[in-house]
């Protein structure tokens, strides 16, 4: 793919987004803010106007485009394109229709729109899209930043993955198994790559299992620690009663079951013991495999037992306590790029 076939135009984004006006506003996200873009005859896109802190010049952000342009998969957003120009920054994706995960499965009227059957479907969907940037791909994508507010929906409510590319074009490091600058969220993100900035797919494969469990829950990994008891997650009987979202009733139990062992063999503290993404996706889609059986989880489940809400705590022990539970809550737009003073 040449560089000008994914060329856009300033003024035609311009004129796209209603000159980027706050009624075309879809968000705005830690690199930039997200506008909802209508172009005559053709389908509709959503532009990130990037901030203008990057590093990289403009040949590197360009290379780096036509490579993450090529990645294409029906649970991956689309990058169409950029623009340079004016000293602007702009990436231009497909437009997902129906807003992200986040916003139908924390929302106690929304979520009753997902029953098993999509919520099964999403969780494979997201599997899919992860496992194509793991292994299908020719370069070897690495998430880092997987999360419910960045898996879009689209009409039909099949999962997208978004943002994937983002490390790459903002030239943070890629080759490296440790960084001392961390993409992430808390909460989502895996033990080693918070506490010491190590990264790999596994640390991919712990943020999807978190995003398995709140899928099922309907719950946000708040990932603070209330004062009280802290219950093992690993004990299944108290996962049943605790963890499935009550809408999810007519869903197989079985199955269920078989999600929530999943989502917790991604989220063991032992790296080498979480399975890769390939093996996720012949767990999650042939009965025959055997699971086996998980280890110590890096978290722990908290059941405050305020009202009927029974909010995941997940959490990590360190030296110093629970990790992620202050900077989550004093960061409630959960910020995604984050200076580890601490790793190396
Ligand atoms: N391709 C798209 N189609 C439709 N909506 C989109 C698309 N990309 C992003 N959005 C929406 O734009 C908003 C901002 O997205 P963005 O990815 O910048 O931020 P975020 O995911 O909220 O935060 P972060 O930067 O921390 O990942 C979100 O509400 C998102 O759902």
């Amino acid at each position: 793919m040449s560089t000008e076939a994914l060329q856009f135009d300033f003024d035609s984004i311009r004129v796209a987004t209603n000159n980027f006006s706050e009624a075309n506003t879809l968000g705005r996200g830690g690199f930039g803010a997200v506008y909802k873009g209508r172009r005559w005859n053709k389908e509709d896109i959503a532009v990130k106007r990037l901030s203008k802190d990057s590093a990289q010049g403009d040949i590197e952000f360009k290379n780096e485009v036509i490579l993450v342009a090529k990645l294409q998969h029906r649970n991956l957003v689309r990058l169409l394109g950029f623009c340079l120009e004016r000293n602007e920054r702009l990436l231009v994706y497909e437009f997902v229709s129906n807003a992200s995960l986040d916003h139908f499965i924390f929302d106690p009227v929304k979520r009753t729109d997902l029953n098993w059957e999509t919520r099964y479907k999403i969780i494979v969907g997201i599997g899919r899209g992860l496992l194509y940037l793991h292994e299908d791909s020719r370069l070897r994508i690495i998430d880092r930043d997987l999360k419910a507010n960045n898996i879009l929906l689209d009409a039909e409510l099949n999962p997208k993955i978004a943002d994937f590319g983002m490390a790459r074009l903002f030239n943070i490091d890629q080759t490296q198994a440790e960084t001392s600058r961390v993409v992430g969220t808390y909460g989502y993100m895996a033990p080693e790559y918070v506490m010491r900035g190590h990264f790999s797919v596994k640390s991919d494969v712990y943020s999807f299992g978190v995003l398995v469990l709140e899928i099922i829950s309907g719950h946000k990994n708040s990932s603070f620690r209330h004062e009280g008891k802290l219950e093992d997650l690993l004990g299944y009987e108290g996962i049943s009663s605790n963890l499935i979202d009550p809408m999810l009733r007519t869903g197989s139990r079985p199955e269920i079951m078989r999600c929530i062992h999943i989502g917790l063999l991604c989220v063991q503290q032992s790296i080498a013991d979480r399975p890769t993404m390939a093996q996720v996706i012949q767990m999650l889609t042939s009965n025959s495999v055997d699971l086996p059986i998980s280890s110590q989880p890096a978290f722990f489940m908290y059941n405050h037992g305020i009202g009927s809400s029974s909010d995941m705590s997940l959490g990590f022990e360190s030296n110093s306590g629970i990790i992620g539970s202050d900077q989550s809550k004093s960061n409630s737009a959960h910020k995604s790029i984050l200076e580890n003073s601490t790793t190396r």
